[in-house]
């Protein structure tokens, strides 16, 4: 490879849902017209082990999450994405050495991106877990790793991220794209037709999967944590009176720029939605299904209310694990297509819904690199743009 033009890149995912880890090979080219080329080159998902999953959500309960904990899975998760790096590089059929990079995201334990006082300072936060220095170590390249507080220490809400990527990736000069990442969170990109990188917006719409992945584990109890292909929804029938109520959560009216996590939409927020079911004596299958249509909903009311004025999009693309759900996309699809949207997933314009994200935190660890900025500020309310990662070596 031209050591000049191109490299080779990792990067590692695990987000909201904890489902384990996305691990992606990149190859960058940088083109004489400055834009630049991606190719992904091997894609591996390694489910966390069941132990180390509960584990890690027992560490989204401040009360539990005591210091030893968070430091002893800091290091464990390090060792266990330096295994999911390692055996990507083996895939792609590449040794360590020609790997420039690897960029981490880590495991969101917690996101604070409001203001809090804190003995008079204004404090914003958010906790990724995943130790770069081990990964840097075990695997002998240079890891960047704990992206998001460099853009809260001026101002941001320190995601979304990805959208930096989309906007290399995916812009266009004549169709304004919705890019919709349907994962634990649901998050809206959007991508002005010819748009400039300063035009490009993005936020977090809602729950993505959370939602339905909660509702499934705790009234289907058993090994399931998510509603395969839709089923359970596809079975059930929407309940008007419990959506109607659901909608009423304020975090959907609130205005830009938004992020959101399981702090909002976690366990507290299931243990009252399944009491207000359960006083409507709704079944199961009918919470699902009504669940699926909020999480739908969501995601057509945002584009309603904060995009379709200013910016009539042409196509929504979604991405993420709930493009697997097809009673979701059917829903999407109710709520976008009236307002002359085309749905389409990843995978039905060539890309690959599981990597997307992996593929964007290598990128962002290749800008870490050569020294250059890599948050959007207009989406994530920075004062400025920033260099953003902590660097292994
Ligand atoms: N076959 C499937 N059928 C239905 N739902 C699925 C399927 N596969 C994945 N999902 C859903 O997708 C979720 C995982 O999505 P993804 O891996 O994109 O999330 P994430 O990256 O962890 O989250 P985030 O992007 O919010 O950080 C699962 O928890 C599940 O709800
Ligand atoms: C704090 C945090 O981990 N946020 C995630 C989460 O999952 C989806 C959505 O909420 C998005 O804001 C973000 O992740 C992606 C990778 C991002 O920053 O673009």
């Amino acid at each position: 490879m031209d050591k000049h033009s191109s490299r080779y890149a990792v990067g590692l995912m695990s987000g909201t849902s904890v489902d384990g880890i996305d691990a992606a090979v990149v190859s960058i080219t940088d083109n004489p017209d400055g834009t630049m080329s991606v190719q992904l080159i091997a894609f591996e998902n390694t489910p966390y082990p069941a132990g180390v999953r509960q584990d890690i959500f027992n560490l989204f309960d401040p009360a539990q999450a005591t210091v030893d904990k968070i430091g002893s899975m800091n290091v464990l998760l390090g060792e266990l994405y330096a295994e999911a790096a390692s055996s990507v590089i083996a895939a792609a059929g590449l040794a360590s050495a020609e790997i420039a990079v690897i960029g981490s995201h880590g495991q969101t334990i917690y996101h604070a991106p409001e203001s809090e006082k804190l003995h008079g300072y204004d404090i914003h936060y958010t906790v990724q877990i995943g130790e770069g220095s081990v990964i840097a170590a075990r695997t002998g390249i240079p890891c960047v790793s704990d992206f998001r507080p460099a853009d809260m220490a001026v101002g941001g809400q320190g995601a979304p991220l990805v959208p930096f990527t989309e906007y290399l990736l995916y812009r266009e000069a004549h169709r304004t794209l919705l890019l919709q990442n349907i994962g634990g969170i649901g998050n809206m990109t959007v991508i002005p037709a010819g748009c400039s990188q300063e035009q490009v917006y993005a936020f977090d719409t809602g729950p993505g999967n959370m939602i339905i992945d909660g509702v499934v584990e705790r009234l289907y109890p058993g090994p399931l944590t998510m509603d395969i292909g839709g089923a359970i929804a596809r079975s059930g029938n929407v309940h008007e009176e419990l959506l109607g109520l659901l909608q009423q959560e304020p975090y959907y009216a609130q205005p830009l720029p938004k992020s959101t996590g399981r702090e909002h939409f976690g366990s507290s927020y299931i243990d009252w939605l399944l009491d207000q079911a359960k006083l409507r004596g709704i079944r199961a299958e009918d919470v699902v299904a009504t669940v699926t249509r909020l999480t739908a909903w969501s995601i057509g009311d945002a584009y309603r209310r904060y995009v379709r004025e200013q910016d009539p999009a042409d196509v929504l693309l979604v991405g993420g694990g709930g493009s697997y759900n097809p009673v979701l996309i059917g829903f999407l699809r109710q709520e976008m297509e009236p307002y002359g949207v085309k749905v389409m997933t990843q995978e039905e314009v060539g890309h690959s819904s599981d990597a997307k994200e992996a593929v964007a935190f290598a990128l962002l660890a290749d800008y870490a690199m050569k020294r250059q900025p890599n948050n959007l500020p207009n989406v994530t309310g920075a004062a400025r743009p920033i260099i953003m990662g902590k660097i292994s070596y």
